[in-house]
């Protein structure tokens, strides 16, 4: 029996939610992936509904508002005085994806130099990583490759999905958002990360944007689940095979001919 209370009814994901920009998306789909939503109807999702919690870090220089952000959309809250983080907070987060219940632990790391070192050490294990700069800082932007650097250094760069967010975008004028836009989408290209820019003060784009990160981790880790249950399926097969391949030379031998033993085989 579930102690847990039923995810919250804001938290329930039907339907994919968009990217922001189509030129730098993770994927460009607008459904979930087919063998996902069966695999969701027939509940067999394997871990992910029962076990799983996808690591989420968010990373980035000081004062870029990664702890604004997860609090506007944990505790929809914000508070315009800044407090550094020291070392590492995080958060729980719960959803319901497609009827199957899922987790985000968003793990919020201090961007203050001194605080580095405890802060890196909870890299390890992360599904996700989120690289926040501010909109307004072109220099924050600048250093988000040794942020990327250094969490990868600490995960494989193969399984971890890459988010480049940029922050404060209420104070910035149209037109000087749309030049560090051009940077921003360059870099998410290159290194391979969707691309948002939100704003935690009036809250624009951060529950899509998070609705958008527990979608495609979601998505990922049903995948790999069926990964696992089909090469189980096709280890299973193989394990089996030496007893075949027994009882195929074990009748060949007690047949006369190679025609009869087939004959009996088949
Ligand atoms: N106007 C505006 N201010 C913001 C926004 N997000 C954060 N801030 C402000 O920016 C400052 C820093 O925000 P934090 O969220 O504490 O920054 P941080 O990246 O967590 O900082 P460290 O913990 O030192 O790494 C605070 O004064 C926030 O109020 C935003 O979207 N708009």
């Amino acid at each position: 029996m579930s102690v847990l209370p039923p995810v919250r009814r804001d938290r329930i994901i039907a339907q994919l939610p968009q990217y922001f920009r189509k030129e730098a998306a993770l994927h460009t789909e607008n459904d979930f992936n087919n063998k996902v939503k069966t695999a969701c109807q027939e509940q067999r999702t394997g871990t992910v509904g029962r076990f799983k919690i996808s690591k989420v870090i968010v990373v980035g220089d000081l004062a870029v508002g990664k702890t604004c952000l997860i609090n506007r959309f944990c505790k929809d809250a914000f508070d315009k005085n800044y407090k550094a983080t020291i070392g590492v907070d995080f958060e729980m987060e719960r959803f319901e994806v497609l009827g199957v219940p899922f987790s985000l632990q968003l793990w919020d790391t201090a961007g203050q130099e001194r605080f580095k070192c405890i802060a890196s050490t909870y890299y390890r294990g992360a599904q996700v990583v989120i690289i926040v700069f501010d909109v307004n800082d072109i220099a924050s932007l600048g250093h988000a490759r040794q942020w990327l650097e250094d969490a990868l250094k600490e995960n494989d760069p193969t399984s971890v999905q890459l988010f480049l967010v940029g922050t404060k975008k209420d104070l910035s004028s149209p037109a000087q958002y749309s030049r560090i836009e051009q940077d921003a989408l360059k870099l998410a290209q290159e290194i391979r990360a969707e691309y948002w820019a939100v704003s935690s003060l009036t809250g624009e784009n951060v529950k899509e944007f998070f609705f958008r990160v527990a979608s495609l981790a979601f998505e990922t880790n049903v995948l790999a689940e069926l990964e696992k249950s089909g090469s189980r399926q096709i280890g299973d097969v193989i394990s089996e095979c030496p007893n075949n391949l027994s009882v195929i030379i074990k009748t060949i031998n007690h047949c006369c001919n190679l025609s009869l033993a087939l004959d009996v085989i088949i």
